[in-house]
């Protein structure tokens, strides 16, 4: 049956992040997912996750000046040290966190380059950050995301993350395959599912309706289909992994708003039981 986890970004928006643990393990979660947990000290995340009985299974690197728009070090040529200093400050939160996998956004295209001419500094960096992941028994991850919710993304698309793969050869470099961006950015999302689950090169999934990116029983996306391709391919051996649950509830910010939303995830599991 596929795994589920809470995303903290995202999830239970009603309550301060570090009270949205026992809310996510009171749902039922097992496995907990959040954008960057470098506001907080390692410790108190920790506590947070022992106390609730939870692991973390994804986070992401620091992406640069994220309020001044930057998302992601890697393909920025120029940048390079704080790149380094971003994937050793992960990897110090992986080792107090206990968790396999980081997220290395690309970033943005510069402004008056082109992404070819961004290619090497990306494939460079994430080589580097591959070799330092692997004496810590890490993944490191690299997510298409479309172009609507980040304009000028360096990374948009499932071929070009699995060119990256090919190009670096890392074993624990690996792609976060989110179906919401791939739905928007190139559809043909079950066919893809097949495709590239099967390689063992697909580390990590993430799910949303589309195209709001609400409850993934809200939108356009078939996900009961889904995920019986998923199930189907985990059964088989083919496939193993977390879905990271990274949507905004529908219901906002309103006491109880995330929980009353997961009609779709009680669905999920008795179709799968
Ligand atoms: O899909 C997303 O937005 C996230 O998985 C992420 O890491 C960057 O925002
Ligand atoms: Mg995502």
């Amino acid at each position: 049956m596929p795994r589920f986890a809470a995303n903290l970004s995202m999830l239970y928006p009603e309550l301060d992040f570090l009270d949205r643990f026992e809310a996510a393990a009171r749902d039922g979660f097992e496995a907990v997912e959040f954008l960057f947990p470098y506001a907080y000290p390692a410790h108190e995340l920790a506590a947070r996750l022992q106390a609730n009985g939870l692991r973390q299974v994804l986070f992401n690197l620091p992406p640069g000046q994220w309020d001044d728009g930057e998302r992601g070090l890697t393909a920025l040529p120029g940048r390079e040290a704080e790149f380094r200093e971003a994937v050793q400050l992960a990897l110090r939160y992986a080792d107090a966190l206990d968790c396999p996998r980081l997220h290395a956004m690309a970033g943005l295209v510069a402004p008056g380059l082109r992404r070819e001419d961004m290619q090497a500094t990306y494939l460079d960096n994430l080589r580097w950050a591959a070799e330092q992941a692997a004496r810590a028994g890490r993944d490191i991850l690299i997510e298409p995301i479309n172009p609507r919710d980040i304009p000028g993304f360096f990374l948009n698309r499932q071929d070009h993350a699995h060119q990256v793969l090919d190009a670096v050869g890392a074993p624990n470099l690996k792609v976060q395959m989110d179906l919401y961006h791939c739905q928007i950015v190139e559809g043909d999302v079950a066919t893809k599912l097949r495709r590239y689950l099967p390689t063992g090169r697909v580390g990590h999934l993430q799910i949303a309706g589309v195209p709001q990116r609400h409850e993934p029983d809200l939108g356009e996306l078939n996900h009961p289909y889904l995920f019986g391709v998923i199930d189907e391919l985990m059964a088989t051996g083919q496939w193993d992994g977390w879905i990271g649950c990274e949507y905004r509830p529908s219901r906002g910010a309103v006491p109880g708003g995330t929980s009353a939303g997961l009609g779709w995830l009680r669905a999920a599991q008795a179709a799968t039981a």
